[in-house]
């Protein structure tokens, strides 16, 4: 065996494995399309004639039909060939020792102390510190969009708290390294020890003292003056504007950066880029470039890992795991990035919000992945550096080459002068004019610049690999009311539609570059808000018809009801299939259809809305940032799976409109047909059955709207207002068009 060189060696240190064989799939996917194009059929041939009133809404809900239809014949994409990776971790210490190993860099990102507070962010900063991995080669880095000196704070607590932790993890195998999720288990899971209730303690006094400061506004005199960095926040720093801050808190060949064991610790800076109101900062995107240059001149590992402030490791592993992929030799040399799936830890047992979707973790992105393209999602990523930051793959590019250059950098630079250094690579105008969000680094002007950034990288000629380990490497948290979940959701359908719409459009700018089956699967995605279309009529128009008695389905009796019932039928069954089988519950999987239905219906139509104000160059692209803790009963009412609607916005406002509008329909519908004579009465039956079975439907899955609505009294209700509007906007069709 020869190190660092996949040729010679007979042990890989990965391996790709297709999965099951999917001819099952491809020929019931061949049923369905047959179906749909069934329907399609019947819809063109029975359109009613001109002076019909029923006209228009049959051509409405063709149109409807022919984008659900192109719509899931795109989904086909992601489901055509699974194929899974596995890495050798055993191989990696049998072919390279510690010695031998590359630096690693990671990046952790936060925005704003108070829906990020310090003690989350700090917890992930301490879970990347204690990785399994010898710690001379680690860096972590923390970009503060926020410019907070509370986080600051936070982060020199961390620094002296990880001289107890990471010994303490050493010795007791400690798994989750995160501390808060840690001492949040069971504890009578541990031993109780002397050790593990100190540990708690320092922990605990710790946290008091960061969650105190933070309460009082300011950090005191005392604490200011033990750390001569606390001065940039001397003269009125907001998070808005400030000068650039770059602090390096473990570094350099200084006797404190050791732990009570004597061993090193990784390397911890604080960075928050300069800050003026005039001038753009690219959020998330800004942050990361700022990040990859500073790292640059400090440490420029080849390897980067890109956490956001909330996703602490779950898996002390993880980085030798992963770097089974980068250092196999000539099969890694083309592999750009590799993404683990998002994971939650504060889930319920029915997923109640639908996150996360198993079935997208587990099969679309998997899918997504075979074709060598995988999804950067923005978190739990692993880079290669120099992909990143723009270069182009070509055949002769020697991955292992790089390696062996790389050595830990010694600077002759003091701290000091490396943090000047820094600063000036972090200013505002350090980016004119260079190709920064452009070419290099992350792209600008989107708010998935994640998922932009990893398109343009497989464009570059790169492959990226999707992992999705049984034991989850990162968990984070995910949101626990459902404006705010709608809010995240409308982010990222506007950002992806308009990748769509920009030159990076897949089928454009990927043509050619990568394979046809992934430029459909990122398209999957990508037009999750102009999917709203339909799916608002499909919501709204079948509900007004049935007020008025007009059919829009075939009669129930009729032939042409078996292809609507095929198609309909075997999809609900395979998608319960799959999430059962990627281990949802039955219940999940009815809580992930209703807030489909309302994804679809507000934040990705809201979304389609806005981009197309943006295209029209109405407005600027913005980002919300999720917020990452809630009040406290607001946290009793996620655990015992009650939705929090509790807004007054406008997206309540049409989930309840919706739901009023279909209730109106199924009961005004039903009550007319029931008021008819027998015969007719069958008639009606048969031809308006399907479509109250749509609107009821609709309404089975709103039943916890209807009881947010009038039975609710907790603060997560909806309230009055809503009642009124969405009452008098569901009535409004109702009289325009029923009498
Ligand atoms: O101006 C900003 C805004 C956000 N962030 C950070 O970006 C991360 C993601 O923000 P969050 O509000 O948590 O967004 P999510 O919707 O949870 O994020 C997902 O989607 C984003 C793209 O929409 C990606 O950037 C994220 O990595 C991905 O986890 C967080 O750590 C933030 O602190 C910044 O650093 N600067
Ligand atoms: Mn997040």
């Amino acid at each position: 065996m020869q190190n660092g060189d996949g040729e010679t060696t007979p042990y890989s240190l990965f391996e790709t494995r297709e999965g099951w064989r999917r001819g099952g799939y491809r020929a019931f996917a061949a049923t369905v399309m047959a179906g749909i194009a069934v329907i399609w059929g019947y819809r063109a041939a029975e359109i009613p004639a001109a002076g019909d009133p029923g006209r228009w809404p049959w051509i409405g809900i063709f149109i409807s039909e022919i984008l659900f239809g192109l719509y899931w014949i795109l989904t086909l994409s992601l489901r055509w060939r699974l194929t899974y990776n596995f890495p050798f971790k055993d191989q990696l210490s049998l072919r390279y020792n510690d010695n031998q190993l590359p630096n690693v860099d990671i990046f952790v990102c936060t925005a704003d102390p108070i829906i990020e507070p310090p003690v989350l962010v700090i917890s992930t900063v301490l879970s990347a510190m204690a990785y399994d991995y010898p710690p001379e080669k680690l860096a972590i880095y923390l970009s503060d969009d926020g410019g907070s000196e509370f986080t600051f704070y936070a982060l020199i607590e961390a620094s002296n708290f990880s001289k107890h932790w990471l010994p303490f993890c050493r010795k007791f195998k400690v798994e989750p390294r995160s501390p808060e999720a840690y001492f949040s288990l069971d504890s009578a899971l541990h031993n109780c020890s002397q050790e593990w209730i100190d540990m708690k303690k320092l922990f605990d006094e710790m946290k008091e003292r960061i969650n105190s400061v933070v309460e009082m506004g300011r950090v005191p005199k005392e604490i200011r003056d033990q750390n001569k960095g606390f001065s940039e926040w001397d003269n009125g720093v907001t998070k808005q504007n400030h000068q650039s801050i770059v602090k390096i808190i473990i570094g350099g060949k200084n006797h404190d950066n050791v732990d009570i064991d004597g061993c090193v610790l990784p390397k911890l800076v604080y960075m928050a880029r300069e800050k003026r109101p005039q001038q753009p900062h690219h959020f998330k995107a800004g942050a990361m470039n700022a990040l990859i240059r500073v790292s640059s001149e400090i440490t420029n590992a080849p390897f980067i890992l890109n956490l956001d402030c909330d996703m602490y490791s779950n898996n002390q592993d993880t980085i030798k795991e992963l770097l089974c992929f980068f250092l196999d030799g000539k099969r890694s040399q083309d592999i750009a990035f590799v993404q683990f799936p998002q994971d939650f830890d504060n889930i319920t047992k029915n997923k109640l919000y639908g996150l996360p979707d198993q079935v997208i973790n587990e099969i679309e992105l998997t899918g997504l992945g075979s074709y060598g393209t995988a999804l950067y999602c923005g978190t739990g990523c692993f880079h290669r550096r120099e992909a990143l930051c723009g270069k182009k793959y070509s055949e002769d590019f020697n991955g292992s080459v790089h390696l062996d250059a790389q050595t830990n950098k010694e600077d002759p630079k003091t701290i000091n002068e490396l943090e000047e250094a820094c600063k000036l690579l972090v200013d505002c105008n350090f980016e004119n004019g260079s190709q920064w969000g452009k070419e290099m680094g992350l792209v600008y002007g989107c708010p998935v610049e994640d998922i932009v950034t990893g398109l343009t990288i497989q464009c570059r000629g790169w492959r990226s690999v999707y992992y999705n380990p049984k034991k989850r490497a990162f968990l984070g948290v995910a949101p626990i009311s459902l404006d705010v979940s709608l809010v995240q959701f409308k982010r990222w359908s506007e950002g992806m539609f308009q990748i769509f719409l920009s030159k990076y459009c897949p089928f454009i700018y990927g043509h050619g570059k990568i394979k046809f089956g992934a430029q459909m699967g990122y398209c999957v995605y990508l037009l999750w808000a102009p999917l709203s279309l339909p799916a608002l009529y499909y919501t709204t128009v079948p509900a007004i018809c049935l007020l008025r008695g007009i059919p829009l389905f075939p009669e129930v009796t009729s032939l042409w009801a078996i292809p609507f019932a095929y198609v309909f039928v075997t999809k609900t069954c395979w998608s319960i299939v799959e999430s059962i089988t990627c281990g949802s519950t039955l219940k999940a999987w009815w809580n992930l259809q209703r807030m489909l239905l309302f994804r679809r219906t507000t934040a990705f139509f809201f979304s389609f809305i806005d981009t197309i104000i943006k295209q029209l160059g109405l407005s600027q692209t913005k980002f919300a940032v999720t917020a990452k803790v809630a009040a406290e009963d607001v946290s009793k009412r996620y655990e015992q799976e009650i939705i929090e609607f509790g807004s007054s916005d406008i997206m309540s406002t049409m989930i309840a409109t919706l739901a009023m509008l279909n209730l109106f329909g199924f009961l005004l519908g039903i009550k007319n047909v029931a008021a008819l004579d027998l015969e007719p009465f069958y008639k009606g039956l048969n031809k308006l059955i399907l479509q109250a079975l749509v609107c009821g439907l609709i309404v089975m899955a709103n039943l916890p709207t209807y009881e947010a609505l009038f039975v609710r009294k907790d603060k997560g209700r909806l309230p009055a207002s809503v009642l009124f509007r969405s009452v008098v906007l569901a009535l409004l069709p109702c009289l325009l068009f029923a009498y």
